[in-house]
């Protein structure tokens, strides 16, 4: 009898188990690549649906299998390397195969994030289209190792420690038991050529190729052959205790959260403590002590005593998950922000309110702590619906429309510079202004930050007389200003390409700053060549060339307090 090639029996024995609960008529889906780990699993799921559908005592698990690929259109060639994968798994058997082009756009949180975020949304979709119960990925030890050494070398606690789930939601991994060795037996005894990724070369790639490249081999130098497998272990034991600390947490804030928080609890009042909401009289919805109306969420309030009473691993999982309840995007939630929470219940002193991420705050009041959703929203906001008739000066005949008005401009200024003092509390911060088109941003957002700032100025252009940037950045004037450890924050009218920026930052970075971050009035995501991570972005607006508010054409029109679009008879 020929002998089943061990990697391949031992695969085969993870997907088999893995979908053993699946009714007979379920649907999966393999998310495929095209390399070693997704086209390994994707043969051995192509076999096992045969072999169910040989069965006549089929019982128990699916029969339709089919693939998706993604295609994050990131690097030259990517719909080839899809459309390569699509065949190999419409060889191995699978139907249907469907590839998805994403677009990923520019993400806070990076690159890698923002390209993860994007195939999620596309493997959902393609799910939600076919049926599918289950979509299996790819995951090895390997990369739960890694996984784990990222956690460690960020610091993270037990949930991050505890790595990827063997399951969340729809999501299965069945070889997170297998090595990344045994996939590429299992490609090799199938017959079937992974696709290489260059970008996972161990040096120069992201973080986590540097880690397999070259810290996994090493730790197994050190430490021997189990290494891998170890941390797998922890893992999954981490998983285990941070399971039943989510439990406990979620309990907590349960007890922890007062309903009503209108009238302090009694003989708890102190006069350095901040001044709880009221309530409109009108609409009975609580308002702020300083007089805006909630974003739509309401306040968590928090019993500080029943807080203080818990152990601390219980006490900054209930914070966390309270920040995140108030709108905090889940995962910007970090370790300092739950101290600065945590110092409120713990350590007293009469502190101001915490700065959380999505814009919110956490501040003590009458013994409570009340975490406060925004009032507005930090997120760049899509510029509003136009309807100004323009009629306000005698340039009007070269407009279209008015886009943005002076008074929507003012609103958003206040809110960018909110957010930049909290960012900058405490730190020293210089702004450079972008040279001609910033320097309207420049003056009214510097003039809104209560923060002391230093200023100067460069000038740069790649636009020329024109509405297409040249692609080529030239300075012509420096900056007077030694960056060596200093918190640069570029101040700019308009991000179009991102061409200007990407190569400004990464000139300044090489001045020997502390930090460079951006903060620019427009973007326009539909016209993005180059990545840029801004930080501050007051609205996103559509691909279209707009004048005022410090943006020119042929030098006029940078004199309007307003932004508008051009109409097309003055530059065609
Ligand atoms: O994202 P990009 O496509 O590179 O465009 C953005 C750049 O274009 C504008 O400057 P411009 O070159 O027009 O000079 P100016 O500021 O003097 O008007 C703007 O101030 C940015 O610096
Ligand atoms: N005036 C103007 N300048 C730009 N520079 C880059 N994009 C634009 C734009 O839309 N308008």
């Amino acid at each position: 009898m020929a002998r089943v090639d061990p990697a391949l029996a031992a695969a085969r024995t993870a997907v088999r188990a893995d979908l053993a609960d699946l009714p007979p008529d379920a649907t999966v889906l393999v998310a495929c690549s095209g390399g070693a780990d997704s086209l390994a699993l994707a043969a051995v799921l192509a076999t096992e649906a045969r072999r169910v559908a040989r069965s006549v005592r089929s019982r128990g698990h699916a029969v339709r299998a089919g693939a998706v690929v993604v295609d994050h259109g990131l690097v030259d060639g990517s719909a080839r390397v899809a459309e390569r994968a699509a065949a190999q798994c419409r060889d191995l058997g699978l139907d249907p195969v469907v590839v998805r082009r994403v677009a990923v756009a520019a993400s806070p949180d990076g690159p890698e994030s923002a390209a993860r975020q994007a195939r999620y949304a596309a493997l959902d979709a393609v799910a939600d289209d076919l049926g599918a119960t289950v979509v299996l990925l790819g995951h090895t030890l390997d990369d739960q190792a890694e996984q784990v050494l990222l956690g460690l070398a960020r610091g993270s606690g037990a949930r991050s420690l505890a790595g990827m789930p063997a399951r969340r939601g729809r999501y299965r991994r069945p070889f997170l038991g297998l090595r990344r060795a045994t996939t590429e037996a299992v490609c090799a005894a199938v017959g079937v050529e992974p696709w290489h990724d260059p970008t996972n070369a161990p040096d120069g790639g992201p973080l986590r190729s540097r880690v397999r490249g070259h810290l996994l081999p090493a730790l197994a130098d050190v430490l021997g052959p189990g290494a891998v497998e170890a941390l797998g272990r922890s893992a999954a034991q981490l998983r285990d205790d941070a399971d039943l600390l989510d439990v406990l947490a979620a309990d907590l804030l349960a007890r922890s959260r007062v309903v009503d928080h209108d009238s302090p609890p009694p003989g708890r009042t102190s006069g350095r403590e901040v001044v709880p909401r009221e309530r409109d009289l009108a609409t009975g919805r609580a308002t702020s002590a300083d007089g805006g109306a909630d974003g739509g969420t309401a306040d968590v309030v928090l019993d500080v005593e029943v807080l203080a009473a818990a152990p601390p691993a219980l006490r900054r999982r209930a914070l966390r998950a309270a920040a995140t309840g108030v709108g905090c995007p889940p995962g910007t939630t970090t370790a300092r922000h739950v101290d600065a929470l945590d110092a409120l219940v713990v350590a007293w002193r009469g502190q101001g309110p915490v700065h959380l991420p999505g814009d919110a705050r956490g501040l003590r009041a009458c013994g409570r702590l009340i975490l406060r959703p925004s009032r507005t929203s930090a997120r760049p906001r899509p510029a509003p619906a136009r309807s100004t008739p323009v009629d306000q000066s005698d340039v009007s005949g070269d407009l279209a429309d008015i886009l943005l008005t002076e008074e929507q401009l003012g609103a958003r200024l206040d809110e960018m510079a909110a957010q930049i003092d909290a960012d900058y509390a405490g730190k020293d911060l210089l702004l450079v202004g972008v040279l001609k088109g910033a320097v309207m941003v420049m003056a009214d957002l510097s003039r809104r930050l209560h923060h002391p700032v230093e200023m100067d100025w460069m000038a740069v252009s790649s636009y020329g007389s024109g509405t297409k940037s040249s692609g080529v950045v030239r300075i012509l004037k420096d900056l007077d200003s030694d960056l060596s450890g200093r918190n640069v924050l570029i101040a700019e009218d308009i991000i179009d390409s991102g061409l200007t920026l990407s190569w400004l930052v990464q000139n300044l970075r090489s001045r020997g700053p502390a930090s460079v971050e951006i903060a620019t009035m427009l973007r326009k995501p539909d016209a993005a060549k180059a990545d840029v991570d801004v930080k501050y972005v007051g609205f996103d607006i559509p691909n279209e060339f707009v004048v005022g508010y410090g943006l020119d054409y042929a030098e006029k029109y940078r004199n309007l307090p307003f932004i508008g679009t051009l109409a097309p008879h003055v530059y065609s």
